[in-house]
């Protein structure tokens, strides 16, 4: 038994014509603690529907979720989500909006050490200088550094992030995924993390699973990033494993996608194949 394990998982949902869509079939994840793991897959096949289930906001329709051997029944502080939409309270500063969950969290705690702890994380994703500052007075880098802190602050058993970056403009982007890295140098928390991006996986990530092209997706082979760290985003692009796994994790995308039956082919929107911010100078 692995730290994190999906058994089996299956999930469908009522289609509009009264049927149902099987979203996700027979999706099977094991993850040891400390791991970062990367799901990449085609936009709506189920990449989110996978996360909720880890996250307890979705109930498998059969298998099971199970986080160091519990079976995960609904959501909790222990499984901490980021999405790509920031989550923050408009009328409170982000020191304010970190320092509500971390009360909630560890209400057992004394007031000066909750204080400084909400601190302590927000310096860690660069905020220091920021922590009196309302959601609308930051950028949307910015928020989302501060959802992050948030999340790391609860001290969570597993960190979820859902597309986390997806909202950023490219520039901003390469930042937070270096911002990223840095973080994870400093804390090994086991990250499970999704998005569409195969480069930004490779970047960040140690192992990557690929989510097969929908309806009834499953996890495909797993991948492991065979590539020191730091990683530098400039120098990774000329990087042989780089370019082979890259290569390989596209190859199988499109091909799972090509084998589906369904005259829906190719799905309109396509993991991208480098035109990512890999590259781009933070
Ligand atoms: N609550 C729901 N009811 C009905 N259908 C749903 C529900 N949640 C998701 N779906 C459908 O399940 C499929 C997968 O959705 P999901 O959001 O998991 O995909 P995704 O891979 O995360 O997509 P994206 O990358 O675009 O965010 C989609 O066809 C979506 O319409």
């Amino acid at each position: 038994m692995s730290y994190l394990n999906l058994n089996g998982v299956s999930k469908g949902f009522r289609s509009a014509s009264g049927g149902r869509t099987e979203v996700l079939h027979d999706a099977w994840l094991s993850m040891e603690r400390g791991e970062f793991v990367a799901v990449v897959g085609f936009s709506g096949a189920g990449k989110t529907t996978l996360m909720n289930m880890v996250a307890g906001l979705a109930t498998p329709d059969s298998g099971t979720v199970q986080l160091e051997g519990e079976t995960i029944t609904g959501p909790g502080p222990d499984r901490m989500l980021v999405f790509q939409n920031y989550s923050l309270l408009p009328w409170m500063t982000a020191f304010e909006n970190v320092k509500l969950a971390v009360d909630q969290v560890f209400p057992q705690w004394d007031n000066k050490w909750r204080r400084e702890h909400t601190e302590n994380y927000l310096k860690m994703v660069s905020l220091g200088h920021a922590m009196d500052r309302k959601p609308s007075q930051l950028s949307g880098g910015m928020r989302q550094r501060v959802c992050v802190a948030r999340a790391l602050a609860c001290e969570p058993r597993i960190l979820l992030l859902d597309e986390p970056f997806g909202a950023l403009d490219a520039l901003t982007r390469g930042t937070l995924q270096d911002e990223l890295m840095k973080i994870r140098s400093q804390d090994d928390r086991t990250i499970l993390m999704i998005t569409n991006d195969v480069d930004e996986a490779i970047l960040v990530a140690d192992r990557i699973i690929p989510l097969t092209a929908g309806p009834r997706a499953t996890l495909g082979p797993s991948f492991t990033v065979d590539i020191e760290r730091p990683r530098d985003r400039k120098e990774i692009n000329h990087d042989s494993r780089f370019k082979k796994l890259r290569k390989d994790v596209n190859d199988f995308l499109l091909g799972s996608a090509a084998d589906k039956r369904n005259p829906v082919k190719v799905p309109a929107k396509v993991p991208s194949f480098g035109g990512t911010p890999v590259g781009v100078s933070a």
